[in-house]
């Protein structure tokens, strides 16, 4: 009998894609069958509150845990940026996939980049990550909470609530939504999320051997730019309520160019922190090292950093 894989996921449209896509490659690589458990996160259950408030980023993927924990799925699929830094003891990362688009979109019926919006625009977002960034860019925007899964954030900005909002790129080409994207922002002057565009495979850290046959759906070069970029995050503590970026793009000759940015706490104010790294980078560790710098930069210029989470 072929062997049985289980894949859990969330049941949003895009973690569906996700898990699918993940799916065709094991069936296509491994005589393997590959089921999905489909299940609901409180991430996506919370909708009325600001995610940072809640519990930030492991609310996405604790009942996908709970699965593998009892048996019940042998890998989840994640969008990378919505993986804690640490994961709990009794889990790993058993591998990073090649990154889509990592940049943010600009999406808007009646505008076509940031600078078309009028004097005072609503644009939505509840990512604290943008919405400094955004204000610093244009401080004289109204910006306005904005949750929920890509369908229903599109349906709030047909119904008239915007003139603008934000999403990962990723997500819309994904989901074949690429028309509804009216320009990108660079990602030097609106700097992604930490692992934005990759997806990351979980699964229970005793499956050593599941581990190692999972090592043919890494892409090293994703996986090292995002392990430079989550070191970032994990040096300041990193949780969802931290306005950070962090993203690293590769330069030829093998060298890594890191940017950071930092912005103050939800409900505070001070100014945007950013700082530049680069270095050559041959291995996951000297990834690490680039990000740890980039992290003690912003220490350095006075950011401060919270309790591991
Ligand atoms: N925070 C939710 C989330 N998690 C992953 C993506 C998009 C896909 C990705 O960045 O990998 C999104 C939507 C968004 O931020 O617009």
């Amino acid at each position: 009998m072929r062997e049985i894989l289980k894949i859990a996921t969330r049941k949003s449209r895009l973690a569906l894609w996700q898990a699918e896509h993940v799916q065709a490659l094991l069936e296509a690589q491994w005589s393997v069958q590959v089921e999905l458990v489909p299940l609901s996160t409180r991430g996506d259950e919370i909708l009325d509150r600001s995610l940072s408030k809640v519990g930030g980023k492991g609310l996405f993927v604790k009942e996908l845990e709970l699965a593998l924990e009892r048996g019940e799925a042998d890998l989840a699929v994640h969008s990378l940026k919505d993986v804690p830094m640490s994961l709990p003891e009794g889990f790993a990362l058993a591998c990073v996939m090649e990154r889509e688009d990592p940049r943010d979109a600009f999406v808007s019926p009646r505008y076509g980049c940031l600078a078309d919006l009028p004097q005072g625009a609503c644009v939505g977002t509840s990512s604290l990550r943008r919405s400094t960034q955004l204000k610093s860019l244009r401080p004289d925007l109204r910006i306005e909470p904005l949750r929920g899964n890509l369908d229903t954030r599109l349906r709030k900005l047909d119904e008239g609530g915007f003139d603008a909002i934000i999403l990962a790129a990723a997500g819309l080409l994904r989901l074949e939504l690429a028309e509804r994207i009216r320009g990108y922002f660079a990602t030097d002057e609106l700097i992604p999320c930490a692992g934005q565009g990759a997806l990351g495979i979980e699964v229970r850290a005793d499956r050593a051997s599941l581990i190692e046959r999972l090592g043919t759906l890494a892409h090293i070069p994703t996986a090292w730019a995002c392990a430079a970029e989550r070191e970032v995050s994990r040096r300041l503590g990193g949780s969802c309520s931290m306005p950070l970026a962090a993203h690293a793009v590769w330069l030829p000759a093998g060298e890594l160019e890191l940017s950071v940015a930092l912005g103050p706490a939800e409900g505070e104010s001070g100014p945007l922190l950013r700082s530049i790294h680069r270095a050559p980078v041959n291995d996951e560790g000297a990834a690490r090292t680039l990000g740890a710098l980039a992290a003690q930069a912003l220490v350095d210029q006075g950011a401060r950093t919270q309790a591991s989470v």
